[in-house]
């Protein structure tokens, strides 16, 4: 047999129908459900009488627009209001397991899916929401849909799709100590632009992949979709084996060996090709802030903001021109002289627990800047209790961070975390669009211990040396 990526493995194994220059029919392993882009979904199910068909295959839960100071309901925004309470009320007429506000489950849905160990190598996971590509860690087929298609799957447990074309971003060398999943995918976005993946399902292959742990892979997945791709994926190993294990929804016992068993001859055959190729050199990335409104315009902390002038293209010119406008920001400026007032760590990007534990470490017998409000939003229930347990939150309260409840928080303006008018915000999303976290609000998006470092200094600072540099500040009364 020819030999075949991962990603044709897993097409493959999934395609119930296909016609040539035609989208194939897939059948969907796990579908996953928030409080946005469901509504209409559930409504076109009721309006047709039709039931969904595979509700043991479909998990719920609410983030977007939840509160993260206080849980209990009702909710002020009747439009947040009404999304919850109406996934709750189709949950329950539907048969959908519901992972709601009072459950210790409960979180960003792409934070839920894997530490509950619904998320498997080999499986085709499905969402309306486009960083479902997160899932792609593990080895899953894993990609946002429309609200639709939610529909369609609902019913059908089937889902059209063009076949994407393979693209492998090799990463070699090793990331440099203080360099991260984050800054990786920061600096291969910037590298190569938002729309180089644009039809592509990437697989991530290389050394310094294979180093990352589990929850540093779902970073890099997770942007995989701001780089234009369809989906991330990263080849299972014991790695991922060794983070599923014994799991909530993770296989059990005998049927554990034998999944185990397969997920091991889901990896790209030697031999076989991609549709495209990059190679980039973790070890030349340094720690990455974005300067303007889309995830690709970032640069290393020791660089400076880039001038319209520096850019190839007048379109990337205008883009540039339009960008630093909209940030505030003069070209030339140091990054590490941009000072900021807010911070969000948080998010399906940096939010779960080793992203708090990274940021707890750098914050950890500092005070927050006089000027700067930061917050830490663990991603689920289950980071913040584990988080807590490590006391992870004190050093967090102690430093001067809010310390909040579970939810999709700042990392966009559906609930009531948002940006003023103005201001700055070091964030650790994925996002930084013009408005994203609040009109008028402006967003750099870096890792959690780049965003921990900002919180104390009142700037970005270069984390690399943060403990040097630190105590250098203190000593001067800086910090
Ligand atoms: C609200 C939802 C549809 C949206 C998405 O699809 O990604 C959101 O999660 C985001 O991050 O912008
Ligand atoms: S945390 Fe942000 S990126 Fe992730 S699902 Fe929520 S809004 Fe989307």
């Amino acid at each position: 047999m020819k030999p075949r990526t991962m990603f044709e493995k897993i097409w493959d194994n999934h395609v119930i129908h296909a016609e040539e220059n035609k989208p194939s029919l897939l059948y969907i392993d796990l579908h996953l459900v928030h409080e946005v882009t469901s509504p209409q979904a559930f409504e076109g199910l009721r309006l047709a009488g039709r039931k969904v068909r595979r509700p043991d295959l479909t998990f719920a839960t609410v983030d977007h627009n939840v509160p993260t100071t206080n849980r209990s309901l009702p909710i002020e925004d009747p439009i947040s209001r009404q999304q919850i309470e109406t996934l709750q009320q189709n949950c329950k007429e539907f048969g959908i397991t519901l992972f709601d506000l009072d459950s210790k489950e409960q979180g960003v849905v792409h934070v839920m899916g894997p530490e509950l160990g619904l998320t498997h190598p080999g499986k085709t996971i499905v969402c309306g929401d486009s960083h479902t590509s997160t899932h792609g860690a593990f080895g899953a087929l894993a990609f946002g849909i429309g609200t639709s298609e939610v529909e369609h799957v609902l019913a059908t447990q089937c889902l059209q799709q063009k076949k994407p074309k393979t693209l492998e971003v090799h990463v070699e060398g090793d990331l440099p100590l203080g360099v991260t999943a984050k800054d990786l995918i920061l600096a291969i976005i910037a590298k190569w632009g938002t729309d180089f993946a644009t039809g592509y399902v990437i697989e991530y292959t290389g050394e310094a992949i294979k180093k990352l742990s589990m929850e540093e892979r779902m970073t890099v997945c997770n942007m995989s979709i701001e780089a234009g791709a369809r989906a991330g994926l990263i080849a299972p190993d014991e790695t991922t084996f060794e983070y599923l294990k014994g799991r909530q929804f993770a296989p059990k016992g005998e049927e554990w060996d034998k999944a185990v068993e397969a997920w091991r001859k889901l990896v790209t055959d030697e031999g076989a090709e991609y549709d495209r190729r990059v190679v980039i050199d973790a070890s030349t990335i340094e720690p990455q802030v974005t300067w303007g409104t889309s995830p690709g315009m970032g640069i290393g902390i020791t660089g400076v903001v880039p001038a319209p002038e520096d850019f190839a293209t007048e379109n990337e010119r205008k883009a540039a021109q339009k960008a630093l406008e909209y940030m505030g920001l003069e070209p030339h400026t140091p990054m590490t002289k941009i000072q900021i007032d807010r911070v969000f760590i948080g998010s399906c990007t940096n939010g779960r627990i080793e992203d708090l534990r990274a940021a707890a470490k750098i914050a950890n017998g500092y005070k927050v800047a006089p000027h700067v409000q930061a917050m830490v939003v663990p991603g689920s229930g289950m980071v913040k209790e584990q988080a807590e347990k490590e006391g992870l939150d004190k050093i967090f309260i102690e430093a001067g961070f809010e310390w909040r409840e579970p939810g999709c928080s700042m990392c966009l303006a559906m609930n009531p975390d948002v940006l003023a008018p103005g201001e700055r915000c070091a964030s650790t999303s994925n996002r930084n669009f013009e408005g994203r976290q609040g009109r008028g609000g402006r967003t750099h998006l870096v890792s959690p211990e780049m965003a921990a470092a900002a919180a104390i200094a009142g700037h970005f600072v270069d984390v690399r040396n943060w403990e040097v540099k630190a105590k250098e500040e203190k000593a001067h009364g800086t910090v």
